[in-house]
């Protein structure tokens, strides 16, 4: 019975995701959906700035401290292992529709661009980057990544393995491909407002460092194999020069704290 529950629960957490994701390319692209980053511009910009930012904060901070090992000691005293994962993606789709919820609109414009065969690359641009989030996460570990994989185990009475090191496609020339999607999909528009760029240039940020730090995760955990992956393939940029690559990330590694272990972002 417990196996079963565990399993609705996974597959439930799962979709759930789905259905956020779809939300939000709707919601990062004013289209379709009631409400997106552009639809109703609420308050004094500086209160909307704040509010913006303060949303932002909670979105990472969730995502990145429940990622943590140590945190994730303590939480499987709360929550059994087989649905940890699950609801790290439960908890993150509710962060994420509060962000999208209680987003401020700044309709202040940027950049307008008139050209129609521009705006056509631009929102194919945007269509390219929603559609490589699933591409890429099929290639590395969809279902590991969003918990199905994990109550299927426990529902096949099987333990949990952890995925060995890959390099499929698009992870021969970059690091983090997936970040490189999410940066696409949040760039990618022909009408920027102060609004849109203010979410795409925080959360660009938030990639840069969180990726950071999931390497030293990543380099705890695959230990050789990941550290040679690193002095040959750039983190973001195909064929970007390995000197300035290091030279750059090694500054970002200097600031930020030391982290004894591994885990999964
Ligand atoms: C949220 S995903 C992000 C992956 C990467 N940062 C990216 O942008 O493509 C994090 C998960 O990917 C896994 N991962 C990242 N690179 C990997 C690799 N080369 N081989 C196997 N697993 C990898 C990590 O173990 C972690 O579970």
């Amino acid at each position: 019975m417990k196996r079963a529950v565990y399993m609705v629960y996974g597959v439930a957490c799962h979709l759930l995701f789905l259905g956020t994701f779809a939300y939000m390319a709707g919601f990062v692209g004013d289209l379709w959906v009631p409400k997106t980053l552009d639809s109703a511009p609420a308050g004094p910009v500086g209160v909307a700035v704040a509010i913006n930012l303060l949303l932002m904060v909670l979105f990472a901070a969730q995502h990145s401290i429940m990622a943590r090992p140590a945190f994730k000691r303590v939480w499987t005293r709360l929550v059994p292992e087989p649905i940890e994962r699950s609801t790290y993606v439960l908890l993150s789709c509710l962060v994420t529709m509060v962000l999208m919820w209680q987003w401020r609109t700044i309709d202040t414009v940027v950049w307008d661009v008139h050209s129609p065969w521009l705006r056509g690359a631009l929102w194919t641009l945007f269509a390219i980057g929603w559609l490589l989030i699933p591409a890429v996460s099929l290639l590395i570990n969809h279902f590991d990544l969003f918990g199905t994989r994990q109550v299927w185990l426990h529902w096949k009475r099987q333990n949990y393995t952890s995925l060995p090191f890959r390099e499929p496609l698009a992870y021969k020339h970059v690091r983090h491909p997936l970040y490189i999607g999410w940066a696409i999909a949040f760039w990618a528009t022909p009408t920027m407002t102060v609004g849109h760029l203010l979410f795409a240039g925080v959360l660009t940020i938030y990639m840069g460092l969180a990726a950071v730090v999931e390497e030293r995760d990543l380099v705890a955990h695959f230990g050789r194999q990941y550290e040679e992956y690193r002095r040959r393939v750039p983190m973001f940029v195909p064929l970007w020069k390995r000197r300035t690559a290091n030279a750059l990330e090694s500054s970002v590694h200097a600031a930020l704290p030391a982290s004894p272990e591994g885990s999964r972002a």
